[in-house]
């Protein structure tokens, strides 16, 4: 009897070295080293080349197992290779992880357009919205348009500083790839090729899919070569479960994305109220609006596909607002600046070496996105953290502002 030849290996690379992107490299070339079976041990990491102390760091990465600058103080594992040229990096890989603060995603994938394979698929840790002349998207589908291929979402309640030092806590991937059209068979998964972490997965949902694809409608998704494992709900497991990082797949990729992105314009204003000392309470208050606002946003903007339980049932969604809005940068910094009465960019500028805060510029553009709908007013917290980014009202204006307008009826009684 003819014996299958064996499959072949999934080839990895993160796109991104900060503080996400060097723990997610852990994460992700620990699970290629214990499934050799499905993947290339080695894991690519692109890095966005500077100097530290007069050395390069992709140079010190490689010398120390540790990006001694975004993720200090954590061995990654020694086949994590950091690669300054984003073209080498991507070259053959057929996972692509994005990883990257969202500001920069666009000149990155302009710069590897060609240099991919066609039949990729990449998963955006990024969080942050692609807001553009009046439209808005999801930086999967962007990066889906931009490079012709397919691209999930990673979000969750993760701080990269707990999740690199193997401290519990969960995770939600979406992927649903659209069908591909004449796709070669895949191979079956049996007991053997089955990867023990995945096995709790639903496999009768592997092949369901919606239409939502991030794909140009002119574009077809290309067929994965038939001698890869399918890259489907299972392999996104098997690529980043881990004992400490706990993975549960979805499919709303929408959902996922702007749990992830929208908290951090919330987390703004529950470090303000932190910062004025409110306690407590007026944070809960803040983080009730917030969510609310949340899912009427996913709602209103993509809600053919959205999921209203993915902001309240997943890590993506409600643990990832309350994890932001305690321990995460953008609550830190916008505390310390109402503390210290100075703008967050400064405090950004002195407390952050380098790592880029996402909720300041995602407040302005998902602001723009709803000035141009003439929107506004019907998101008071989202619009009350612009106005006051832009010194047009103060931290203490916040109850006011996001009170719901009283009817005339109210108001007379
Ligand atoms: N850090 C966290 O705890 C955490 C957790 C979950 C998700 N995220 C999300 O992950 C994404 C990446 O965040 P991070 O924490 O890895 O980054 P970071 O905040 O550490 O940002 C710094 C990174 O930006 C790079 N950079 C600087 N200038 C650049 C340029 N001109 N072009 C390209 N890259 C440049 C730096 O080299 C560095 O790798 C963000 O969307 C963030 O919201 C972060
Ligand atoms: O540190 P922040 O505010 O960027 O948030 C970090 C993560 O997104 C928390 O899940």
């Amino acid at each position: 009897m003819a014996s299958l030849a064996p499959f072949k290996k999934h080839k990895v690379t993160v796109v991104g070295s900060g503080n996400w992107g060097s723990t997610i490299a852990k994460v992700v070339a620990e699970n290629t080293a214990a499934h050799p079976d499905l993947f290339e041990k080695d894991v690519q990491m692109w890095v966005y080349e500077e100097e530290l102390d007069g050395k390069k760091l992709t140079e010190l990465i490689n010398e120390k197992h540790e990006n001694p600058k975004y993720l200090p103080g954590i061995s990654l594992p020694k086949h994590v290779i950091a690669n300054p040229s984003i073209e080498d990096a991507v070259k053959d890989s057929t996972i692509l992880v994005f990883n990257l603060p969202h500001q920069f995603i666009k000149n990155l994938c302009q710069q590897i357009q060609g240099s991919i394979l066609p039949y990729a698929r990449g998963i955006s840790c990024i969080k942050g919205v692609d807001v553009r002349e009046g439209e808005i998207r999801l930086f999967s589908e962007a990066i889906g348009k931009e490079l012709g291929i397919y691209c999930g979402a990673l979000s969750g309640a993760n701080i990269a500083n707990e999740v690199a030092q193997e401290k519990w806590c969960e995770t939600t991937i979406a992927y649903d790839p659209p069908p591909v059209d004449s796709q070669a068979p895949t191979p079956a998964r049996t007991p053997q090729n089955q990867s023990p972490s995945a096995s709790h997965v639903d496999l009768s949902k592997l092949d369901q899919h919606k239409d939502v694809s991030g794909l140009p409608s002119k574009i077809k998704l290309k067929p994965l070569p038939a001698e890869f494992h399918a890259i489907d709900h299972v392999t996104m497991q098997t690529l980043f479960h881990r004992p400490y990082f706990h993975v549960r797949v979805v499919d709303d990729v929408a959902g996922v994305s702007l749990g992830g992105a929208l908290k951090n314009i919330v987390a703004l204003a529950a470090g303000w109220v932190d910062g004025l000392g409110w306690g407590d309470n007026a944070k809960a208050a803040i983080m009730r609006v917030g969510l609310l606002e949340m899912v009427d946003f996913g709602k209103r903007f993509f809600g053919k596909t959205i999921q209203t339980k993915t902001f309240t049932e997943e890590s993506a969604g409600v643990a990832d607002l309350i994890t932001t809005c305690s321990g995460g940068r953008n609550h830190r910094c916008a505390k310390m600046s109402a503390v210290e009465g100075k703008s967050i960019a400064e405090i950004e500028e002195r407390e952050m070496n380098g790592q880029k805060l996402q909720g300041v510029s995602t407040a302005e553009e998902v602001n723009n996105f709803l000035k141009s709908k003439g929107l506004e007013d019907e998101f008071p917290l989202f619009t009350a953290v612009s106005k006051i980014l832009k010194g047009e009202a103060k931290y203490e204006d916040i109850p006011q502002l996001i009170e719901p307008k009283t009817t005339d009826a109210h108001a007379e009684a």
